[in-house]
């Protein structure tokens, strides 16, 4: 037997032991909403069948084949676009799964010409997003339901396929530049290009574009969607942090959640743990914006001082000395190296108050590759073992991806356990602990470390 047909069939006994699994694990466990953090019996069946998946597609499909439907993938991203811009997910949620709603009506109501987004939809048909349940009649799929529902994930899609996507088109340029494709600074990425600009991603954002009669500034609308976008981002991929990290012992606890947003993570603590107390740290219009977010969603929270929203920079020191939990979640990988050591060195003094107690949580990616990661072992929620690829391979693309993303708006960067250990060394810092999480994300505990 040759060694393909040997990987093939030790791929498949692999994928019909977690197709088993996972049958077994849904008939016993409740089916709760679908972004609820799974088992770990179907975390591990889940990659399984899905990075096994990958070697299998990459076996069996023809290598001219693959590589059309690599280099066209971005359509099956702008059809996404599209049909979220026209509200096509809510629309088709207001009719049965069974009956669907038809394309006349659709067109009726986005205006859109019906033999056009016919194509659109039948695009996302081929991959699951909505489905055709009968000759020019669409339904949402698990997928389509979950985006009606989420206007969070909404506002992903929207700041994705917008300023991101166009970014994205400058970055081959962009990195084959002689000064800007070898640059870490958030000053020379293919953002820049895109929009012609010289500032920063950030500063794009958090500068007024307008004012108001009363002289109020007005931001553009991509800030909005931003912040939306990441309490987005929290629900989708984020769940198990609240479970795989043993908050529990924190109960009532104060958060420092520096660079938190809106506070999308501690809003979702604080449904957890009601006598945990939080302080929301981040630049001007997000915590004007965050106020108008917790009056939506826990405004006795905000009454009772529960949480505080505070304007800080975080490459200030930090003014909330000794607390229990210091948290930078989607922070780091933000920056280039030389910002993250001081953000890092600004909350050293924080944490050096009561360095017994006080902890400081990263949660990012802990990056993994196909040959494996030292600090990453097999088993658990570590890495593969062979034939898949050590990292989950199909499993984990869109962690890669978004590490592209942090290269081309930022020079950010998504971290291995060694790079985010020597970053905190550099800052008077140390690991205790990385805890893996059922997610693309894991919390990686520092101290403050005694000179
Ligand atoms: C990727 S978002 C993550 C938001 C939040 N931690 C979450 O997980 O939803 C990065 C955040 O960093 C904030 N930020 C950027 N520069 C900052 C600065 N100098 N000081 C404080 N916050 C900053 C942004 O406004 C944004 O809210």
């Amino acid at each position: 037997m040759s060694s393909r047909s040997e990987q093939m069939r030790s791929l498949m006994a692999i994928m019909v032991q977690a197709v088993d699994d996972i049958i077994e694990a849904w008939a016993t466990e409740d089916q709760g909403p679908v972004d609820a953090t799974p088992s770990a019996e179907i975390f591990k069946a889940r990659r399984t069948i899905l990075a096994a998946m990958g070697v299998i597609t990459d076996l069996v499909q023809s290598a001219p084949e693959r590589l059309m439907e690599i280099c066209s993938q971005f359509y099956e991203s702008r059809a996404l676009h599209v049909a979220v811009q026209n509200n096509v997910p809510e629309l088709l949620s207001t009719a049965s799964p069974r009956d669907g709603v038809s394309l006349n009506q659709l067109c009726a109501t986005t205006g859109m010409n019906k033999q056009k987004l016919a194509r659109i939809l039948r695009c996302l048909c081929t991959i699951g997003v909505f489905n055709e349940v009968s000759h020019g009649y669409f339904a949402n799929g698990k997928t389509g339901d979950y985006l009606a529902k989420n206007p969070g994930m909404k506002a992903w899609i929207i700041f994705l396929s917008g300023t991101a996507y166009t970014a994205s088109v400058h970055l081959p340029e962009t990195l084959s530049h002689p000064i800007k494709g070898h640059s870490n600074s958030p000053l020379s990425t293919a953002f820049q290009q895109a929009q012609d600009v010289k500032i920063s991603y950030f500063e794009w954002l958090h500068t007024p574009v307008n004012q108001t009669s009363d002289g109020s500034p007005v931001y553009r609308t991509e800030l909005s969607t931003f912040n939306l976008a990441m309490i987005g981002g929290s629900k989708a991929l984020t769940w198990s942090l609240y479970e795989d990290y043993p908050w529990h012992k924190f109960e009532s606890a104060t958060i420092i959640d520096v660079g938190g947003g809106l506070g999308g993570m501690c809003l979702d603590l604080a449904r957890k743990y009601p006598n945990m107390k939080f302080i929301v740290q981040d630049q001007g219009p997000i915590i004007e914006e965050a106020q108008n977010f917790w009056n939506a969603e826990m405004p006795e929270a905000l009454q009772n001082h529960r949480t505080l929203l505070m304007k800080h920079d975080f490459f200030l020191e930090q003014p909330i000395k000794g607390a229990e939990i210091y948290n930078l979640r989607y922070i780091l990988h933000d920056w280039d190296d030389e910002h993250c050591i001081l953000i890092l060195k600004a909350l050293r003094p924080a944490l050096l108050q009561r360095p017994w107690q006080s902890r400081l949580l990263i949660c990012d990616s802990v990056m993994n590759t196909t040959i494996g990661q030292p600090a990453i072992q097999e088993g658990g929620l570590g890495a593969a073992s062979s034939p898949l690829p050590k990292n989950w391979g199909h499993a984990a693309r869109f962690a890669h991806m978004r590490d592209l993303n942090m290269m081309t708006m930022l020079n950010g960067r998504e971290r291995t356990a060694q790079e985010v250990a020597a970053l905190a060394e550099q800052a008077g810092l140390e690991v205790v602990k990385i805890w893996p999480c059922r997610s693309l994300v894991w919390i990686t505990e520092l101290k403050a470390s005694s000179l």
